[in-house]
């Protein structure tokens, strides 16, 4: 231990405390500061931030536990050690009440306070990670767009987070569903605590219970170890429901139960666990209409959607689609670690007249590909057919009927003579990617289909 990359404040009174802990410190590579009072103490704070203050529970001018409010004003992160003779010991208790981490006890050990820094400098270490991956999820959740439909979301999203109404988040796949619950969740006062989703469509029914409670130890034939449950993860934090309309009655019928009690039990077990949630769902089928054809109950969407939010299709977001576009190109050019090519005029047209299928997610896996494959300036060529509304001489082709394998094999052959003719067989790799195959698997193909 003992980084060295710490600072730390030692406030005593007594010279030789004073000196042993700093001595004990500086040993260990810390850099140490130190203060003889509570006005001391008070100035040194002004001047700079500390990691760990050890604090003396009784000072000349005050008691020592004056001074936590202090500190955890102006040095939020600070972990604050009491150092208290035995007789004192019920008020280093109170300073932990207070927000104080930890204290020693005279006569001070080198081992216990090395035991102290170890614990406090892991836990500076776990809190600064989760600071960053905070931060990095903020920037992640990032919704770029200024075309009305997206402003007014943007606002609604301002809302509901203030608030811990039940969203129900509506639109079609790739719209962004997954990014406004989280938008709403880190916008919220749960931002602290975990964001859990779970894909409805892709759990098997007989797991759900087991995805959702968790097990205890034995509670089936596969149940090695115990696991802990999805709600009790999410409680203090928000349950993302992706796909909610997807979940079989069964599935809904001991949802429902669990979001009306608020408690339930681990499989296999007896405790009865209390969560406190929220859940924000989303689905891309109209529920009303799943309700009318019986695949979906009425109560259960009643609680779901106490408030329901539309993401509007990319196709109507307008020039938002040049705007994000831009944005995953440069996002995944800084990732790669190349240029930023130039998206020409022409390119932009054609992203305007494209109704984008798959949305902003197929937007997004196309700026990737063109990130990889463009040579300065992405132009009308470098986009695939069906965007620019060329139609090839192989579209339509008529494989008549004949069994399915051969369908493909034509139509694999079709799809490699073309990706030949545009980008040559010197660049092979190249086209690998593109088809998303192994280069040795297109070798193999080109030989089968004698288009070397
Ligand atoms: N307005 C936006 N700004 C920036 N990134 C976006 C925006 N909308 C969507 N994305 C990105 O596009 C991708 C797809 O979005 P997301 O997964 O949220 O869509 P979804 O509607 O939940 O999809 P599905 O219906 O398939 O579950 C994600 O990488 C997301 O970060």
């Amino acid at each position: 231990m003992g980084q060295g990359n710490l600072s730390i404040l030692v406030v005593d009174d007594e010279e030789n405390i004073r000196n042993l802990v700093q001595d004990i410190l500086e040993d260990e590579g810390y850099f140490v500061e130190t203060a003889i009072s509570i006005k001391d103490a008070k100035q040194k704070l002004k001047e700079k931030e500390f990691d760990i203050i050890f604090l003396d529970v009784w000072l000349p001018d005050g008691d020592g536990i004056e001074l936590i409010s202090d500190i955890k004003q102006s040095n939020k992160n600070a972990k604050i050690v009491m150092i208290s003779g035995h007789a004192n010991i019920p008020i280093a208790v109170k300073a932990l009440k207070l927000g104080a981490y930890d204290f020693l006890e005279k006569p001070i050990s080198t081992e216990a306070i090395l035991a102290i820094l170890e614990k406090a400098e892991e836990e500076i270490k776990k809190e600064i990670e989760f600071e960053f991956l905070k931060q990095k999820e903020e920037t992640e959740i990032q919704i770029i767009g200024e075309s009305p439909p997206i402003r007014k979301l943007k606002q609604q999203i301002q809302k509901v987070a203030k608030t811990n109404a039940w969203v129900l988040i509506y639109g079609e796949n790739g719209t962004g569903k997954e990014l406004v619950a989280k938008s709403i969740h880190y916008l919220s006062d749960r931002a602290d605590k975990p964001f859990v989703d779970i894909n409805c469509a892709a759990i098997p029914d007989d797991l759900f219970e087991a995805e959702l409670f968790g097990y205890e130890k034995g509670a089936f034939t596969n149940a090695v170890s115990r696991k802990i449950g999805k709600l009790e993860i999410a409680s203090g934090g928000t349950l993302f429901l992706d796909e909610v309309a997807d979940l079989s009655l069964k599935a809904q019928a001991k949802l429902l139960r669990v979001l009306e009690e608020k408690t339930f039990t681990r499989l296999g077990g007896n405790q009865k666990i209390k969560v406190d949630l929220r859940v924000i769902s989303a689905t891309n089928k109209n529920i009303d209409e799943e309700i009318e054809k019986g695949n979906f109950r009425q109560d259960l969407a009643f609680r779901l959607s106490v408030i329901p939010l539309k993401v509007p299709p990319l196709r109507e977001r307008g020039n938002d689609i040049i705007l994000l576009a831009e944005h995953f190109l440069k996002v995944s050019c800084i990732e790669n670690k190349m240029d930023i090519p130039e998206i020409s005029e022409e390119v932009k047209k054609a992203f305007l007249k494209y109704l984008w299928p798959g949305n902003v997610r197929e937007l997004k896996n196309l700026m990737e590909r063109l990130c990889i494959f463009s040579t300065g300036k992405i132009t009308i060529e470098d986009l695939p057919d069906y965007i620019t509304g060329k139609q090839s001489k192989s579209v339509g082709i008529n494989f008549g009927i004949r069994p399915l394998k051969e369908v493909r094999e034509m139509a694999e052959k079709e799809v490699i003579k073309k990706a030949l003719e545009k980008y040559g067989n010197k660049n092979l790799k190249q086209i690998a990617k593109i088809l998303e195959v192994d280069l040795s698997s297109l070798y193999r193909k080109i030989k089968q289909y004698n288009l070397d």
